[in-house]
């Protein structure tokens, strides 16, 4: 006769939760050694910003698509946005500046989840004021919501400039229905060339002869804000353009419907939206 199994004991469990909690935390401490040496590295390599949008973006892909378990992906998620954007900020300390002229609550919960509590946050009301900080700055992150009122103007021709700071990132990087930090966010900074993510462009465009039916076609065709523009008797818009499209096929498709395009310039770029499905989350 085999003798019953022996029940299982409570005191053993903790005991490998404490031994896991103290391996995860060895591994963080070690992580930081890595990111240590990288700092060594990079010194003689690299000046600016030391965040990489793209690498930061298939990082949480990687991250979203290999959970599972009863851990939920809202946590983890934040869990690792922490972890990154900290390390971030111990290679080369930057402030995230955010526009809570939209409502700060909101927004303030999209700078913490993706930012942690370390890296300082400044409030602003308005994207322009933003946009300021961190042109002056060397590798500050700017927070402006995608979606912006009118009345905020067109404060994206101030990216047209070579040398002024590029939309690099669009938040969150890990879409999902009822994610904890939903508002859809541009990041603005100026960032190493090759850190960047371009699969998808975002311009400035300035239009004469902005119409409804101007309008109507480019809803057909890209996402976009539009901000009337007296000077042209027309309109300035932010067109972020769908991976594969052409931003001079857009220009000629506005031409047929009435409105000249005055001036385009690139003011950014950043990874191709990824959202997870609902039981994944
Ligand atoms: C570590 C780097 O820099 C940053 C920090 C990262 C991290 O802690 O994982 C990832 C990407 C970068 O935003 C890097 O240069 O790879």
């Amino acid at each position: 006769m085999s003798t019953p199994p022996k029940p299982i004991d409570l005191t053993e469990l903790r005991k490998e939760i404490d031994r896991i909690d103290e391996s995860m935390h060895q591994l963080l401490m070690e992580r930081g050694d890595i990111i240590d040496r990288l700092i060594e590295v990079k010194k003689s390599q690299e000046s600016g910003s030391a965040f990489r949008p793209m690498r930061e973006a298939q990082m949480m892909r990687r991250l979203a698509e290999r959970h599972k378990g009863i851990l939920p992906l809202d946590t983890v998620e934040s869990i690792w946005r922490v972890i990154i954007a900290t390390f971030t900020y111990v290679q080369q300390n930057f402030s995230a500046h955010a526009d809570f002229s939209a409502g700060d609550a909101q927004m303030r919960d999209s700078a913490r989840f993706h930012f942690g509590f370390t890296v300082p946050l400044v409030p602003h009301m308005g994207a322009a004021g933003v946009v300021a900080a961190v042109s002056e700055s060397r590798g500050d992150l700017g927070l402006v919501p995608v979606i912006s009122s009118v009345s905020a103007g067109a404060w994206w021709t101030a990216l047209e400039f070579d040398a002024a700071p590029k939309i690099i990132a669009r938040l969150p990087f890990v879409e999902r229905h009822d994610h904890p930090a939903a508002l859809p966010v541009f990041v603005i900074s100026r960032v190493a060339d090759d850190a960047r993510a371009t699969e998808v462009e975002v311009w400035s465009v300035r239009v004469s002869g902005w119409s409804a039916k101007a309008a109507q076609t480019l809803t057909t065709l890209a996402e976009f804000l539009a901000v009337p523009d007296r000077a042209f008797d027309g309109a300035a818009l932010l067109v972020t353009l769908p991976q594969g499209q052409n931003i001079h096929d857009i220009a000629q498709l506005l031409a047929k419907a009435g409105a000249t395009v005055r001036s385009m310039a690139l003011v950014g770029s950043h990874a191709t939206r990824y959202t997870v499905a609902a039981d994944k989350a």
